[in-house]
């Protein structure tokens, strides 16, 4: 008898259940476990308390990301420079301990491979399609571009993966997002991600496991499915994954950590079989129209509240749930922004290229093309681009990128996630406003009082050149 159609994520679930309990949870493998410095110290430090080894330390790998300044890391002679900030100098010693007492793979903070974990794991080959893969970070959903099963965890599960490589996991409902058509000239993976959140909302993925179904997805790079899967816990969503196919296989070929030779082949046969069946059910279904989606900007505090770079600042009465309605308020108030405006006429006075979602060399280049032979207007008082990974920027350099952005007047750093998030020095001042290709526009993300507008990287660089946030597509690159 044939075998009931099953999903990717169902097939990815099967395939990794150690026990299956009778209060309907599972004992799941873990394949990969990503750490940084943030979220992993306690854990390291139970372990320690309890006598634990970890369990398979080549399955994880450590790299710190959050708390490093973005500035030079050595000096003139090769030393490395002190970290201001005490907590930050600390979680960043800690991990640096952790990493040899327990036998785990480390990126240090100065190596070439140094960079934001999320932009690491695939780079390295470290991530891999098929593949359960854990963080104690909520943007872990990120390696799902490349066909992984990758979500988040708390600093408890970090532990409890160290000491046995498996979690206690409850079954996610299943959820498509469907796209339909092409996407516009001038429309980029980040506007589509944005538009789809505007459209379930950002609880609307609570619950669910989304895969992200369609021809759009089967023709973007590696970078672009990675930018979409980023964001799903945007969407409320645990994970977020798109069924792998020959452009990650040939992404992946070579990488250090990505298997080899016969491990290779062997992986790939798997890889191949990693699509859902058709007649597969899924619980929810949402079908977007790709033709529809014009570059997009959010005007409030969650990745919900979006809109077309042509469109205007809405009121809060347009809402029909009257607690959005009063979120609005508030968002609308802590923004700094009055109903009708237009977006377009919103000045910036700080761009900030970079973050696990947009700072991949795909996202350099397509924020490069815009500011070629141009430059910043003279309101925009802080312009950074943040390479993911050392690599990227290495990468970056070779193709004269660092020239263009420094040409227009931004400034170049080393990676981390910067002003992704207000832990370390990269933040945007109170009242200021932020383009910002990142994922968050929450309350005081980049900075206490800072008014974050999310983009993609070629609109950050459309509005670092008007000084005012801008549609990408009046602009000849
Ligand atoms: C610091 C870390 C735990 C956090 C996360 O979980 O996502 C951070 O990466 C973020 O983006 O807010
Ligand atoms: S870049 Fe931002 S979203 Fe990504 S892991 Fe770092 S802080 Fe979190």
């Amino acid at each position: 008898m044939a075998s009931k159609p099953r999903t990717l994520y169902e097939k990815i679930w099967d395939a990794h259940v150690v026990e299956t309990r009778d209060d309907g949870t599972a004992l799941i493998y873990i394949d990969r476990h990503l750490v940084h410095e943030v979220t992993s110290p306690q854990a390291f430090e139970a372990l320690r308390m309890n006598g634990r080894k970890v369990r398979r330390p080549e399955l994880t790998l450590a790299v710190p990301d959050h708390n490093l300044p973005t500035t030079p890391r050595l000096d003139a002679d090769g030393n490395r420079l002190p970290i201001a900030d005490p907590m930050s100098a600390q979680q960043l010693a800690a991990l640096e301990r952790n990493a040899p007492d327990f036998g785990i793979r480390y990126i240090n903070a100065t190596a070439r491979e140094q960079g934001i974990v999320h932009v690491v794991g695939p780079e390295q080959g470290f991530s891999l399609p098929g593949a359960t893969i854990v963080c104690g970070d909520s943007h872990t959903a990120c390696h799902g571009g490349i066909g992984a099963l990758a979500f988040g965890i708390g600093t408890s599960e970090v532990e409890h993966v160290l000491a046995t490589q498996t979690l206690l996991l409850k079954r996610s409902k299943t959820m498509e997002v469907r796209v339909e058509g092409e996407l516009g000239i001038g429309v980029s993976a980040k506007d589509l991600i944005l538009h789809i959140i505007g459209q379930i909302g950002a609880a609307g993925g609570t619950g669910y496991v989304i895969e992200y179904r369609g021809p759009v997805f089967g023709a973007m790079s590696v970078e672009e499915r990675l930018t979409v899967c980023n964001m799903s816990i945007e969407g409320g969503a645990r994970a977020g994954l798109i069924a792998p196919d020959e452009t990650v296989f040939s992404y992946l070929k070579g990488r250090p950590y990505a298997p080899k030779g016969k491990d290779w082949d062997a992986a790939l046969a798997w890889w191949r079989t990693l699509k859902t069946d058709e007649g597969a059910q899924f619980d929810k279904s949402v079908v977007i129209d790709a033709s529809a989606v014009e570059p997009t900007v959010t005007w409030g505090t969650s990745p919900e509240d979006v809109v077309a770079i042509g469109g205007t600042v809405p009121s809060p009465e347009s809402f029909a749930d009257p607690s959005k309605q009063e979120a609005a308020r508030k968002s609308l108030d802590y923004m700094g922004l009055e109903p009708g405006q237009k977006m377009q006429d919103i000045a910036v006075e700080n761009i900030f290229i970079g973050s696990c979602t947009n700072s991949r060399i795909e996202d350099l280049r397509a924020a490069a093309r815009v500011l070629e032979g141009r430059t910043k207007a003279p309101n925009v008082r802080w312009a950074i681009v943040v390479p993911g990974s050392g690599m990227v920027k290495a990468q970056a350099e070779e193709e004269g990128l660092d020239k263009v952005f420094t040409d227009a007047g931004f400034e170049w750093r080393e990676p981390g996630c910067s002003a992704c998030l207000g832990m370390n020095p990269d933040k945007v001042p109170a009242g200021e406003r932020c383009a910002s290709t990142s994922n968050r526009n929450f309350v005081g993300r980049q900075g206490p009082g800072a008014r974050t507008h999310l983009l993609s990287p070629a609109m950050a660089a459309a509005a670092a050149v008007a000084g005012h946030l801008a549609d990408v597509r009046e602009f000849d690159s």
